[in-house]
């Protein structure tokens, strides 16, 4: 378990990381959320003692990184994927690890087989691409079968079946009962990865909750219906306490309802005798959800696009 108690980094007036407490459970993939300079990698680096707080504390299973005896052993984490010198060949830089940390060498064989890095075991890092880079850490992170992992953007430069590999490593990972934490900004990722999320804008938690929740508090999930008396039923839905989305594009003879279950809006429309002819539910996609509670606190927004394509005189209407 890593526990966060009022953790806080300042740079100069600069606040990374603003009074977070949170808990990240064993058993499930949290994912860590949120815009570029949110604060996610200042506090993966202070969880592993790579920075110090400013205030307040990160724990790791009850203990601060700087009194864990073997740390490799109890917390291993992906954070730079570049970390290691690139004359060495991968068996050094593990061995050396291992090494240092009391660690069996027998294990640099096994997570080299994990990441599927064997082959090239004996090459220097140095020629490594982005991707084999990002497997080498993972590899590292795995060193000690420590039962907690940070992984800071993992699938960065993966293909798609490096990309899936990772997916699977995580669940598998966490299916063993360990505290898996990571970082990324693909949303389709997360959403098949991640059990419960964690986001964080501008250093301050936005949302500490199971992903299922956090789609279903988009105002874009909603149950659609469709009945010949969409007015008694618009009415009906109003009285009992939901919300109905005027939706241009809608059938004459669909609702789109916020905020109630199909059981609900089902049970509603028998008790008042009104037909339905359909009743399904519309979830909307992380990525939409995400843009709904990170919009406020997005440091370095895109600029519309009209702003930065200028639209040849033969193109314009
Ligand atoms: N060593 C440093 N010195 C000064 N400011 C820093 C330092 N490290 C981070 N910051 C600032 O702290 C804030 C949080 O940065 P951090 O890298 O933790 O964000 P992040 O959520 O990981 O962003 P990204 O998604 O872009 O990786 C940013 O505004 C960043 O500029």
């Amino acid at each position: 378990m890593i526990t966060l108690d009022r953790l806080t980094k300042r740079y100069g007036d600069k606040t990374a990381v603003s009074d977070l407490s949170f808990e990240i459970n064993p058993g499930k993939v949290t994912g860590f959320l949120g815009p570029n300079g949110a604060g996610k990698s200042t506090t993966m680096r202070m969880i592993v003692g790579l920075d110090a707080p400013t205030s307040g504390r990160a724990l790791v299973g009850g203990k601060r990184y700087e009194e864990l005896r073997h740390p490799l052993r109890e917390v291993g984490a992906l954070l730079d994927a570049r970390a290691g010198h690139p004359g060495r060949s991968a068996r050094h830089h593990l061995l050396g690890l291992a090494r240092s940390n009391g660690i069996p060498a027998s294990r640099v064989g096994e997570v080299l087989q994990t990441v599927g890095l064997s082959e090239v075991a004996n090459k220097r890092i140095g020629s490594f691409s982005l991707g084999m880079g990002q497997r080498l850490g993972i590899a590292a992170a795995l060193l000690g079968d420590p039962k907690v992992l940070l992984f800071d953007e993992p699938v960065n430069g993966l293909d798609p079946d490096g990309v899936r590999w990772v997916r699977e490593l995580m669940r598998s990972l966490a299916a063993e009962g360990r505290t898996i934490f990571v970082s990324s900004h693909l949303m389709s990722e997360m959403q098949e990865t991640a059990d419960h999320l964690l986001v964080i804008g501008r250093g301050k938690i936005i949302a500490d909750a199971p992903i299922e929740e956090v789609i279903a508090g988009s105002s874009l999930t909603a149950v659609r219906v469709r009945t010949p008396q969409p007015d008694v039923l618009r009415r009906e839905l109003l009285e009992f306490g939901l919300r109905v989305e005027p939706n241009a594009d809608s059938a004459p003879d669909e609702l789109l309802v916020v905020g109630g279950t199909l059981e609900e809006i089902g049970d509603l429309a028998f008790h008042h005798r009104v037909p339905i002819h359909e009743l399904s539910m519309r979830k909307a996609s992380l990525e939409q959800a995400y843009m709904e509670l990170t919009a406020a606190s997005v440091e370095y927004g895109s600029p519309a696009l009209s702003q930065v394509t200028e639209v040849p005189d033969h193109q314009k209407a």
